[in-house]
């Protein structure tokens, strides 16, 4: 659905160059829901702005929905759908009249374009709000409403920058499970950037990060963790003078990495927490360490971030 090879993007800003994208290549197959990841400038945007033809690249090339991006951005453009972070609307329109506007400008004729509308604003909850001015709308509704204009053509694939920025947890959980809804009914394959990496796991089925215009990891997340950064273990001891002692003995297992020792407790990360927590817990009993407990913590994307790139995605974002 979406193959860019060595796609680049350099803007020249007072005749230095930013290398906003360095020839990233990308493969996402039909019906995958791919979250793009990275911190504020590493070049989500950008990449997303040409995958949807709204900016020419500088090197490289793409076929998104089966057409080139510079030799038809047109039927390119039919074909997908595209939610930016803020999208515009027609001033003074009520919310059916704003789909239907939608659906007319993609050239559907009069009758679908009723017929289409009054099913998304169904399938989107928003049937109560149909006849409300757009610009009433809640935050949630809004967004919503976004939603269901960049599929009222029922494109294929489906970009969505940011889908959830500025909504409460309620509305954010009740977007994705719209979101969820409509992909297992139609297939439509999602490609999203979003802050918030909770969001990015429970929804995509595999991430990208993307690091100062440059892939840095890109597979399922389950894979991701388990390759990049591996579970983490905290063992708390009773005696925090055996911690270094501690921290010797969980440095010599298999896979342990980042080992550290604050006051009473040790922590490593190490390939699978279950399997070597029990070894750990066994060495420290024949030194003659006592532990208070041990906890097992599963990776998430942040830590996959940080064991890439040193720095912590969420940091990156304040
Ligand atoms: N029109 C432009 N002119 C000059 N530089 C630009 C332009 N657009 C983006 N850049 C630069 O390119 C880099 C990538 O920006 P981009 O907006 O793609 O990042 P992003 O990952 O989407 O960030 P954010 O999460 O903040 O939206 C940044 O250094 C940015 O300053």
């Amino acid at each position: 659905m979406i193959h860019a090879h060595q796609l680049a993007r350099t803007f020249w800003v007072d005749r230095t160059p930013v290398e906003a994208v360095r020839g990233i290549d990308l493969d996402v197959a039909p019906g995958e829901v791919v979250a793009f990841l990275g911190p504020n400038g590493a070049g989500k945007s950008t990449t997303l702005r040409m995958l949807t033809t709204l900016l020419a690249p500088t090197g490289g090339t793409a076929e998104v929905a089966g057409r080139d991006i510079g030799a038809d951005p047109v039927a390119v453009r039919r074909r997908i759908g595209h939610v930016g972070q803020g999208n515009g609307s027609f001033d003074g329109l009520r919310v059916h009249e704003e789909l239907y506007t939608q659906a007319r400008f993609y050239g559907i004729s009069r009758r679908s374009a009723r017929a289409r509308s009054a099913e998304l604003l169904d399938q989107l909850q928003l049937g109560e709000q149909a006849n409300r001015d757009v610009a009433r709308l809640s935050g949630g509704q809004r967004r919503r409403l976004d939603i269901a204009m960049g599929l009222v053509h029922r494109p294929q694939l489906l970009f969505l920058d940011e889908p959830s920025a500025g909504l409460d947890p309620q509305s954010r959980s009740n977007l994705w499970e719209h979101i969820a809804r409509m992909r297992a009914e139609d297939d439509t394959t999602i490609f999203l950037t979003t802050h918030y990496l909770d969001e990015a796991d429970s929804v995509a089925e595999r991430v990208i990060v993307i690091d100062d215009g440059r892939i840095i990891a890109d597979g399922p997340q389950d894979q991701l963790k388990a390759k990049v950064s591996g579970d983490l273990v905290t063992v708390e001891l009773v005696e925090p003078a055996d911690a270094s002692a501690a921290a010797g003995i969980a440095a010599r297992l298999p896979t342990a990495h980042a080992v550290s020792a604050d006051g009473d407790v040790v922590g490593f990360r190490v390939a699978e927490g279950d399997t070597a927590t029990p070894a750990v817990v066994r060495a420290l009993d024949a030194a003659g360490i006592r532990l208070r407990s041990t906890r097992v913590q599963r990776p998430t994307l942040d830590d996959v971030f940080l064991s890439l790139t040193g720095r912590s995605l969420r940091d990156s974002e304040n």
